[in-house]
């Protein structure tokens, strides 16, 4: 697509939207929730189809590393998030692994009862955490506290500490260094949900002494809808840890077949049951696009999308009001604008070939992603939302109808 406004030129080493599969015409800004599909996927899917599974059947599990792939591929995503290799094991859900994460970090301090976590956090997380209180029943608690202030209601009553760091909303950043050394100086366990962070903007988990990260690879990392989760654990607690779902997979010996639990060495202790191999070969391969990318530069490239989206917006459309922080280095890698008829214009939107999505009540919510996006793309997706407010062409019982889910 063309834009209407002067851009720099591309030049940036980042950008190889020739690798992914994306439909003509069609301007993602929903990378943020749901990656797109790099162009070798299905050629390295197809494989693991026809000649792993269709010839090697059984065998595959030994002859293909279908059973290591859990911990390969999280030495894999450990550098992206700046963990030691060892810590980061996938599988699952991010919410079963919000609960394995929880659940060690509550046994972790068995004299207190205090879940402390943000009001903009991710339903599934709060969720999680109701659940799993539920059914220790022994008194526990969720407090949930504004964003801004969840550092000031870390106490020593607090067991953990439970946040995600970029707000799914509006793409507010927590401060990781300085809520994790609040919830250690008050002997709390730190649990940090990554969903929005891993593959957004650098990350330091080693340096950061967090007890546990979680996160999913179906967003930045494009792993595809369903793409198993990761869970890293602080190196000095991975053999103390007692896993609550202790699945055979993450026993000492799973082909030993015992009949009673024994946590297996290492980070495996985290996995539960049978990998997704085919999900996991799909990530697998995925992640071979992030092998030479340097997460400070990608950073810059975001920022730079992201600065360049709200200015053009701002200028263009004065009826959106912007729902992030305007300090970039207060943001994740997305943009939320509000508007009362935001549904309506989200569809209009899309129907018009710029995806993003809407999260209710009024927010548009836009994501920055610089392996496929470039400073031309970002222009041209506000030209399109430009003429869209300007027409009103949202405002169309078609549009305004609350039938989509995402
Ligand atoms: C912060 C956060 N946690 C968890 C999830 C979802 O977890 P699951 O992969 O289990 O659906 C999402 C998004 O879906 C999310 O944004
Ligand atoms: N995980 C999702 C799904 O299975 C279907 C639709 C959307 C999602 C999402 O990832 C939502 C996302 N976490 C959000 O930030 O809103």
């Amino acid at each position: 697509m063309t834009a209407s406004h002067p851009v720099r030129p591309d030049a940036s080493p980042l950008l190889r939207k020739e690798r992914f599969l994306l439909p003509d015409g069609i301007l993602y800004l929903d990378g943020n929730s749901l990656g797109p599909l790099p162009r070798h996927v299905p050629e390295r899917l197809d494989g693991t189809v026809r000649e792993e599974w269709g010839q090697s059947l059984i065998r595959g599990w030994n002859e293909h590393g279908w059973m290591d792939m859990p911990r390969r591929i999280g030495d894999r995503i450990a550098r992206l998030i700046g963990a030691d290799p060892g810590t980061v094991v996938l599988g699952d859900t991010l919410s079963i692994k919000v609960h394995q994460a929880l659940s060690a970090a509550l046994e972790m301090r068995p004299e207190r009862r205090l879940i402390l976590s943000d009001s903009g956090n991710f339903p599934t997380d709060l969720y999680m955490a109701e659940g799993l209180i539920a059914e220790l029943d022994r008194g526990h608690a969720l407090r949930l506290g504004a964003p801004e202030d969840v550092i000031d209601r870390i106490d020593d009553s607090v067991a953990a500490v439970m946040l995600t760091h970029v707000d799914y909303r509006t793409g507010r950043l927590h401060d990781m260094e300085a809520i994790t050394r609040a919830a250690h100086a008050a002997g709390a366990v730190m649990i940090w949900d990554l969903a929005h962070s891993a593959g957004a903007l650098p990350l330091d988990l080693a340096g950061l002494g967090a007890e546990f990260a979680v996160g999913c690879t179906y967003k930045y990392l494009n792993g595809g809808p369903g793409a198993p989760a990761f869970i890293q654990v602080r190196p000095d607690l991975i053999d103390a840890i007692r896993p609550a779902l202790s699945g055979w997979l993450g026993h000492a010996a799973p082909f030993a077949f015992e009949p009673s639990y024994r946590p297996g060495e290492g980070i495996e202790r985290m996995r539960v049951g049978t990998p997704p191999v085919l999900q996991m070969a799909a990530l697998d391969a995925a992640l071979d696009l992030w092998d030479d990318v340097d997460m400070d530069r990608l950073r810059a490239a975001s920022i730079r999308l992201s600065e360049r989206f709200i200015s053009e917006v701002e200028a263009r459309c004065p009826e959106l009001d912007l729902a992030s922080p305007r300090d970039p280095e207060a943001r994740g890698s997305q943009v939320s604008f509000r508007h009362p008829e935001g549904y309506a214009m989200m569809q209009a939107l899309i129907a018009d070939g710029v995806i993003g999505d809407f999260r209710a009540p009024d927010l548009m919510r836009f994501g920055f992603t610089p392996l496929y996006l470039s400073e031309a793309d970002v222009v041209a997706a506000v030209d399109v939302l430009e003429r869209i407010t300007r027409t009103r062409s949202w405002d169309r019982s078609e549009f305004r109808a609350r039938a989509r889910v995402t």
